[in-house]
C-alpha cells in the first residue's frame, strides 16, 4: 500500500521516519508541510530517501492511503479530495470530524473509509465491543501537564497561566462534543472515545491542568452490561509538541500494518 502523509510534525515525521525504514507492505510515496525546505532538509538529515512535499490536495495522487496528521482545521482540505478519489484516510486529528459530517457521507457514496486511530488512547478496542451491547455511561478524565494545554482558545477564554498553575485546575467538564472548539489540539482522544462508544454528546469529560503530572493521562471509565472497565493511560509528551503524546504515531504506524497484514489481532 503506498501511503502519503498530510503533516511531517509529531505524528507525521515519525510515522515518516518507520515507513522510511521499511514496513512490508507499507510504502511512503509523499509528505506535505507548510515549510516545504524544512521538510526537505529533514529528510536529507537523516532519511534514505527525500519523498515527494506535495501540496496537501494532492495527497491522494498516486496514494492508497492519506494520513492526516495536521493541525485539525486542514481536515477538510486533505479528505475531501481523498475521500472523493475513493481512497482510505487516516484521521489523525479526530475531533475535527465533528465539523465535517459530511465526509462520511462522501466516504459511503465513493467507497472511500476514514479510519481514527486510537491514537493517543487505551481500550477503544473494549469500549466498541461493550458498544455492540448496551453502554450505561462513558467518562474520560484528562490530566496534562499545562504546557500542554497551551495554546487553547478556552484556556485564553479562562485567562488561566498556565506557567503559574501550582495545583490541578479543572478547566472543562461537560459532554465531549462541546469541548473540542476549546481544546481543538489538545483532546481528539475524547472525540474518538465518543465515537467508538455511546457518542460524543453522552461522552462526559473533565479536562485538568495538572502540575503534579508529568504525563498526558488519559483515564476511562465504562458502564455497561457486557463489562465495567477503568483504563489508565499515561502517555510520555513527543520532544517536537508537547501537547502530543509519543505513542499517538506509534498507533498510526499499528493501524497502517493492520492495513497490510495477513492477521488481525484486536477488535
Ligand atoms: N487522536 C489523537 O490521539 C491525537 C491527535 N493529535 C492531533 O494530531 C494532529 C497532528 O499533531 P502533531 O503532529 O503533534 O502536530 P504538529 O503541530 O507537530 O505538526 C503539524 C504538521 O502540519 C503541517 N502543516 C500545517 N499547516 C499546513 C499546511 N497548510 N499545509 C501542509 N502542512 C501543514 C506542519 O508543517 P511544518 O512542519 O512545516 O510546520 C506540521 O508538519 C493535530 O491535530 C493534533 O491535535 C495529537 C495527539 C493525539
Ligand atoms: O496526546 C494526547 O495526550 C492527546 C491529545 O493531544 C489529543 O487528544 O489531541
Amino acid at each position: 500500500m503506498k501511503v502519503a502523509l498530510g503533516g511531517f510534525g509529531a505524528v507525521g515525521r515519525a510515522v515518516a521516519e518507520a515507513l522510511d525504514r521499511g514496513i512490508d507492505g507499507l510504502e511512503l510515496v509523499a509528505v506535505s508541510a507548510s515549510d516545504r525546505a524544512r521538510a526537505e532538509a529533514r529528510m536529507s538529515g537523516g532519511f534514505r530517501k527525500v519523498y515527494p512535499v506535495k501540496p496537501l490536495e494532492e495527497l491522494q495522487d498516486g496514494a492508497d492511503v492519506v494520513v492526516e496528521c495536521c493541525p485539525g482545521h486542514l481536515l477538510e482540505t486533505i479528505a475531501r479530495p481523498a475521500l472523493e478519489a475513493g481512497r482510505i484516510v487516516v484521521v489523525v486529528s479526530a475531533g475535527a470530524l465533528l465539523a465535517n459530517p459530511h465526509l462520511e457521507e462522501i466516504a459511503a457514496r465513493t467507497g472511500g473509509r476514514i479510519l481514527v486511530p486510537s491514537g493517543a488512547l487505551a481500550g477503544l478496542d473494549a469500549v466498541r465491543a461493550a458498544a455492540e451491547g448496551t453502554v450505561e455511561s462513558v467518562t474520560i478524565s484528562t490530566r496534562k501537564p499545562p504546557a500542554g494545554l497551551k495554546g487553547a482558545p478556552a484556556i485564553e477564554a479562562m485567562g488561566l497561566d498556565l506557567d503559574a498553575v501550582t495545583e490541578p485546575v479543572l478547566c472543562y467538564a461537560g459532554p465531549a462534543e462541546d469541548a473540542i472548539a476549546g481544546f481543538p489540539a489538545n483532546l481528539n482522544v475524547a472525540v474518538a472515545l465518543g465515537l467508538a462508544g455511546i457518542g460524543t454528546a453522552r461522552t462526559m469529560l473533565e479536562v485538568w491542568a495538572d502540575p503534579t503530572v508529568e504525563r498526558n493521562t488519559h483515564t476511562i471509565r465504562l458502564v455497561s452490561d457486557s463489562a465495567t472497565m477503568t483504563m489508565t493511560i499515561e502517555g510520555i509528551p513527543s520532544d517536537d509538541n508537547p501537547r502530543t503524546g509519543r505513542i499517538t504515531p506509534l498507533s498510526v504506524i499499528a493501524l497502517l500494518k493492520r492495513l497490510a497484514a495477513p492477521m488481525v489481532i484486536g477488535t
